[in-house]
């Protein structure tokens, strides 16, 4: 589904992403790993088309997606959470879910303005769906909710499902639990398992936490400065010397990242 080609990507002095490969199959959970720095959401970012690369290829469904702008991609069925929630802190939890359609809604200023039916029939169906949306992540008597005064596991939540909302093809969760406790962590373990199994989503995950990792992702690729070190299946990956020395600095007997 998701092809990434001698990808390279630089900043300045900096190379942030150097000749990396790798390809996610539809219906796939696919974790990208590593070290601070390592360039994982330089991936994201590149994939999102906020950055272009300095060489290499990203093809999305055989479509070369490095010739779209970043609204195209969203068109393309691509949708990303962030590492740090990006909501709007003042709307309900409600209004920032239908943000989240926003991209993907074919109605035009004039239709809006006239509030022509069509335009309503649309709003009664976006609602619907948010609520979908909010019984799947159990947010549903958040509804109304405003953002800001929600417990950070929350708003991760929401966050996630406006990347959700739209039905994408492709989901990239960006440090999905970072800052929750095991609680809420395994929640959202659960629900990344429910996306693959009960609506069959290819979700790209970025994350630290390794019980996630190691819990959902059916292949693993591993980076450290900018390039791939190791890949696999969690379970060869959790063994792989080279994985422990990045993450420990050394590798002691019969160590294993847990
Ligand atoms: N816009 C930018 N301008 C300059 N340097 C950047 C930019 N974005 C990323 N970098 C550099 O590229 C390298 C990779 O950063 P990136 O954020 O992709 O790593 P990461 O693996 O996601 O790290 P973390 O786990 O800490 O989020 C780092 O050295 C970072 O400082």
């Amino acid at each position: 589904m998701l092809t990434f080609k001698d990808v390279t990507v630089k900043f300045a002095g900096v190379t942030a992403v150097k000749d990396l490969s790798f390809e996610v199959p539809q219906g796939n959970i696919y974790s990208i790993i590593g070290p601070n720095g390592a360039g994982k959401t330089t991936v994201f970012n590149c994939i999102s088309r906020f950055y272009t690369p300095a060489a290499g290829t990203i093809d999305f469904n055989g479509k070369n997606i490095l010739k779209l702008k970043p609204h195209q991609v969203i068109h393309e069925g691509i949708a990303r959470s962030f590492q740090n929630v990006e909501l709007f802190a003042k709307m309900t939890v409600l209004d920032n879910l239908l943000v989240g359609l926003h991209p993907t809604l074919k109605k035009n200023i004039f239709s809006i303005s006239l509030n022509l039916p069509s335009v309503k029939k649309t709003e009664k169906e976006s609602i619907k769906k948010a609520y979908e949306v909010m019984d799947l992540l159990s947010i549903t008597d958040l509804a109304n909710e405003k953002v800001r005064n929600l417990p950070f596991g929350y708003q991760k939540m929401v966050d996630i499902g406006r990347a959700i909302i739209s039905s994408p093809k492709l989901i990239l969760l960006d440090e999905p639990v970072a800052g929750m406790n095991p609680v809420e962590t395994k929640k959202i373990s659960e629900l990344i398992l429910r996306l693959k199994k009960e609506m069959n989503y290819t979700v790209l995950v970025i994350e630290h936490d390794m019980s996630l990792v190691m819990e959902v992702s059916d292949f693993v690729t591993v980076m450290n400065f900018g390039q791939k070190i190791a890949e696999g299946t969690p379970q060869e990956i959790q063994k792989n010397p080279v994985v422990i020395e990045a993450y420990l600095g050394e590798v002691e007997e019969n160590a294993q990242i847990v």
